[in-house]
């Protein structure tokens, strides 16, 4: 049996001259068409420094509404974080892969982690290109103990990371809320409660045309803040009234997506977009997204400001831990399906 440093692709795929079987896509989910730029099919930009916040949550609400993304600039983040952050993951990615294995192996629950889909419990998929290093990042300093501690200043500069981040995905949020008529601090408590970080790897792959480094999906978060390696220009698609827009990186500005649970809470009111990554052949790619995650006990349905009236609730509650469960075992079309009230 194989042992996870044996299985992580950035330890074996950089001497392949062809797509391993396993890996290559069914011809329909190729990512063969045409993919629109994001100059020419803009992604909506938000300035979060000007000093409008009526026209600010304007502008959100309009791009929630109509793409289930938008950019954002001036978010108070600083570049130098940003960058030492961004260089720090690449870094971690670099290490042997036997390196990277010991550095998340210290949780016994297993919610710090790298992975790839090699140790995949279903058999029947097809792989997909990257390795992810993920663990929670709760404000409360919870499971820091479980992460890793290579380079040496993971933990310090990860750590002030997404202490800003948390920050700034809550001021979202709130600004979100206020558009949306929701109680102030809606989100604040069990909703926000368990953020966690993902940092997908993607290395460079002999034949784009064949793979995706993460099939088409929604988040199965409230909200989504993505870091994008600036050096990369091809990776995250958006689809978009059946279009797909490559997301291309802008230096320091955060992508941010509506993730499923808020098209439940705000019962369909703002939709998740769909998205995927496709693969290059030239460099590896790096990308960190902020999920925001509620408790597991939290329970997810629409808010009652948005059932009083029609349309009625639309969709069935659930707690997180059981929506989360069942979004990684049947993916997020047949949990949507499945919470849908007809
Ligand atoms: O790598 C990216 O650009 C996006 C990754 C993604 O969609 C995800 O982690 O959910
Ligand atoms: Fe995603």
């Amino acid at each position: 049996m194989e042992t996870m440093d044996q299985m992580l692709l950035s330890g074996w795929c950089n001497v392949l001259s062809s797509v391993p079987p396993s890996y290559v896509q069914l011809p329909e989910d190729r990512p063969v068409g045409k993919v629109f730029s994001s100059s020419s099919r803009e992604i909506p930009m938000v300035d979060l420094g000007r000093h409008d916040r009526g026209d600010i949550i304007k502008q959100i609400l309009k791009a929630s509404k109509e793409y289930g993304f938008f950019q954002v600039t001036n978010h108070g983040v600083s570049k130098d974080l940003i960058d030492e952050t961004l260089n720090i993951l690449k870094e971690f990615h670099a290490m042997p892969s036997k390196e990277k294995v010991n550095e998340c192996f210290k949780d016994p629950n297993r919610n710090c982690k790298i992975y790839t889909s090699r140790n995949n419990d279903k058999p029947y998929e097809i792989l997909i290109w990257k390795d992810t290093l993920t663990h929670p990042c709760p404000p409360s300093g919870e499971y820091v103990e479980y992460w890793p501690q290579k380079p040496t200043k993971y933990r310090e500069v990860v750590g002030k990371y997404t202490s800003e981040l948390n920050k700034l995905a809550l001021e979202i949020l709130e600004l979100l809320g206020e558009g949306l008529e929701l109680d102030n601090g809606y989100f604040c408590g069990a909703l926000s409660e368990n953020p966690s970080i993902s940092v997908n790897h993607y290395p460079p792959c002999p034949d784009p045309s064949l793979t995706l480094g993460v099939p088409i999906h929604k988040d199965p978060s409230i909200i989504t803040i993505l870091l994008q390696d600036e050096e990369v220009q091809q990776g995250l698609q958006v689809l978009k009234d059946g279009q797909w827009i490559g997301v291309e990186p802008i230096p320091h500005v955060f992508v941010v997506n509506i993730g499923l649970l808020l098209q439940i809470i705000t019962n369909g009111r703002l939709v998740a977009a769909e998205h995927r990554v496709v693969t290059n052949s030239s460099r590896a790619r790096t990308s960190v997204a902020y999920l925001m995650y509620p408790s597991s006990e939290c329970i997810i349905e629409p808010a009652q400001a948005f059932i009083n009236g029609s349309p009625s609730a639309t969709y069935k509650p659930m707690s997180f831990g059981e929506f989360r469960a069942k979004y990684l075992l049947k993916g997020y079309k047949q949990i949507e399906e499945e919470l849908h009230i007809n």
